[in-house]
């Protein structure tokens, strides 16, 4: 016995180390591929934005962060300079670019000048500032529905637009987005949110299609609940702030961990990215193979939440 065991500890901390070897290799790599790249990161004053600008700018990228209010982008601008500071790194500071992705396409592509006028090209654009919804369709204005579509859709579509003819001329660059589980399946109440999720995954998957040839990788990354202020900031039917961390939202995977699947992505080059639980994952399996039973399912749901909203 005590031979056996003797050959087996050695051999376990031996693919020990081995395992630990290959991981220190990929994380050296993908500081590699990401050091010194061009990344704009949009919505980047909070939540996942906010930590894939630490996560880019700890593996030294050149930042160009994006967001519509200037003191709250500042904040995360010191704080990546202060943290850079303290583990000593050499990093760069990075360049902001003011604007509300709602405005009007003339504006984005403004915008999209300014950003170009950073660094004079982008590596990695990163459409990631998004809002959501509440409230059932038939107490939805439609003007709420064309906000959603703007912030989520219109803006980072024209910001993509406008930012392709420089990366089409170098042949290179990379396009994300970060869409969502609902732009995969659409749940109840959330209509607003869901059409512009699947807009969304439906045009950057036509943007793969015709990029190709240029060299300009499109990765769709579909999250599922990340615990960040989403629900806070969601709207209702009416305009008004929802207001409220959901519980599931609160329950949610570390905006830290998602910011690193990002990263991870972009190093691979991912063409899709599903990242949810085991209930979510098969509910969009149901959704394309079974879908009478999806339907049911989330009609289920649409009526316990009416219920509960009716107690
Ligand atoms: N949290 C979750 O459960 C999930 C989130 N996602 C997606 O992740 C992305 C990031 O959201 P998350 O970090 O969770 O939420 P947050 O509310 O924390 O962050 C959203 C970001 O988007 C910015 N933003 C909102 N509207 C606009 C606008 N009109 N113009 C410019 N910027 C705007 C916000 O800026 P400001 O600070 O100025 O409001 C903020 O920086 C979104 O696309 C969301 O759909 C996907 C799946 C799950
Ligand atoms: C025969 C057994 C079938 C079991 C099927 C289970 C079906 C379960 C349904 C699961 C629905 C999951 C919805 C997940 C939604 C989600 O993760 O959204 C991410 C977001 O974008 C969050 O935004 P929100 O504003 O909604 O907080």
């Amino acid at each position: 016995m005590e031979r056996v065991m003797g050959g087996v500890v050695p051999l376990v901390l031996g693919g020990l180390g081995l395992v630990l070897l290959y991981r220190l290799l990929q994380r050296l790599q993908q500081g590699a591929t990401i050091q010194d790249s061009v990344v704009v990161i949009t919505g980047a004053s909070s939540g996942l934005g906010r930590e894939c600008a630490r996560v880019f700018h700890a593996a030294k990228a050149r930042l160009v962060l994006c967001g519509r209010d200037r003191a709250r982008l500042q904040d995360v601008v010191q704080e990546l300079i202060a943290t850079a500071a303290d583990s000593q790194q050499q990093t760069y500071t990075p360049c902001m670019v003011i604007f509300d992705l709602s405005d009007t396409a003339e504006m984005v592509s403004m915008a999209a000048k300014e950003i170009l006028s950073c660094y004079g090209h982008v590596d990695v654009l990163i459409n990631n500032a998004g809002i959501s919804h509440r409230g059932n369709i038939l107490e939805t204005h439609i003007s709420v529905q064309r906000d959603v579509m703007d912030t989520n859709y219109f803006g980072p579509i024209a910001l993509t637009q406008a930012l392709l003819p420089s990366m089409v001329r170098r042949r290179s660059g990379h396009v994300v987005v970060i869409s969502s589980v609902q732009g995969k399946i659409a749940i109840p109440y959330r209509s607003a949110y869901a059409a512009s999720k699947h807009a969304t995954q439906a045009y950057f998957d036509c943007l793969r299609a015709e990029m190709e040839r240029y060299n300009i990788q499109v990765t769709v990354v579909s999250p599922g609940y990340i615990r960040t202020n989403l629900s806070l900031n969601a709207v209702t039917g009416d305009g008004s702030k929802y207001g409220v961390l959901d519980k599931t939202t609160a329950l949610g995977r570390e905006p830290k961990d998602v910011a690193q699947v990002v990263l991870k992505a972009v190093h691979h080059r991912s063409k899709e990215v599903l990242l949810a639980g085991p209930l979510p994952t098969l509910a969009v399996y149901i959704r394309t193979l079974w879908p009478t039973l999806f339907f049911k399912l989330m009609a289920s749901r649409a009526r316990k939440e009416q219920k509960s909203k009716d107690e």
